[in-house]
């Protein structure tokens, strides 16, 4: 018989006490987007290893149900830790730079403080910086979940990348990496140093490259040309995620993160100019009644206030206390 699962499959989305045999084998109800990669397992008897098939027509596949698993959702927006071109103070955009030492210590640190919010999707950008950040900050998480990243480019990669055990998909938390969410395209200032290229062009100049909302640097992105891309994808892909109740970690960048942050803040495009995000330092926003509510950053996994916030993340941390 054939089964349909979805990205969300390969995750329990649950503590791990939770019990009542985890999940359907039928279609999980999933948010119509994600819906669309859906891929289809034909389980040929019950012996035999079920083969992936590709993705089927939407209509095929769409669940006719679609209940939500909750009302209410927490988003963690996290800039990648310091790369070894911020050490440097160049201009990177979408060259494709490690973190450094101190990247990495900031990637864990974060993780910390995250460790006893809920994660059941992640999503990356597709440098590697935004990805070691995602990976790193997960191995401190409590719930102790394996993050594995999709590979969904062709249908090899998704036929190879294939997990053949359901206890093991339920112990993992999918990670999906989208150059949409990459970090600015900085034009003919990737590789140049900051601090040059103001003594060069002059403060003013460089300032409104990096922080203008409107005015892109020489043959690149400017932060509006960052948002198109950047806020589509997340209303497209993220939060119908959200909506049907997800929990997500969005490792990211400065200028993805800043254009999500105005349009999850409403800033106006003279108030996003003012907007700085440090590397690695999480954000955590709940999301409520289609409303996006911002909760500031966790200060360690202990902090009482994080989770005074709302009785679903109290309740989450007091099952981890309960069964961990
Ligand atoms: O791409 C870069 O150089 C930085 O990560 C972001 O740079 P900015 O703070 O100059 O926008």
């Amino acid at each position: 018989m054939a089964t349909v699962v979805s990205h969300q499959a390969i995750a329990s989305h649950k503590p791990s006490s939770f019990k009542a045999s985890h999940f359907p084998k039928e279609p999980l109800n999933v948010p119509i987007k994600l819906r669309q990669k859906q891929f289809k397992i034909q389980a040929t008897s019950s012996s035999q290893a079920p083969l992936l098939d590709p993705v089927l027509s939407p209509s095929k596949t769409i669940p006719q149900s679609y209940k939500k698993k909750s009302n209410e959702a927490s988003l963690i927006l996290i800039r990648h830790g310091e790369s070894l071109w911020n050490e440097k103070n160049l201009f990177t955009g979408c060259v494709d730079v490690p973190l450094t030492e101190k990247g990495v210590a900031e990637a864990i640190q974060a993780g910390k403080r995250i460790s006893n919010i809920p994660v059941d999707l992640i999503f990356t950008s597709s440098l590697i910086r935004a990805q070691m950040t995602a990976m790193l900050a997960m191995t401190q998480h409590r719930c102790k979940k394996v993050p594995i990243i999709l590979h969904d480019e062709s249908e090899k990669a998704q036929t190879w990348s294939h997990v053949f055990s359901e206890e093991t998909r339920k112990q993992s938390i999918p990670v999906i990496a989208a150059w949409q969410l990459n970090e600015r395209m900085y034009g003919e200032l990737q590789g140049l140093n900051k601090e040059e290229t103001a003594e060069r062009y002059g403060t003013q100049q460089v300032h409104e490259w990096r922080r203008s909302y409107h005015i892109p640097p020489p043959k690149g992105e400017s932060l509006e040309m960052c948002a198109e891309r950047a806020v589509a994808y997340f209303e497209d892909n993220i939060q119908p995620e959200l909506a049907f109740g997800n929990n997500v970690l969005i490792a990211a960048h400065g200028n993805s993160l800043r254009s999500i942050i105005m349009y999850l803040d409403k800033l106006t495009s003279q108030e996003v100019t003012s907007l700085e995000l440090s590397t690695g330092l999480p954000l955590l926003y709940i999301f409520k009644d289609r409303k996006f509510m911002r909760r500031g950053s966790p200060v360690g996994p202990t902090e009482a206030g994080v989770y005074a916030y709302t009785k679903r993340l109290a309740q989450y941390r007091q099952t981890l206390d309960e069964t961990l």
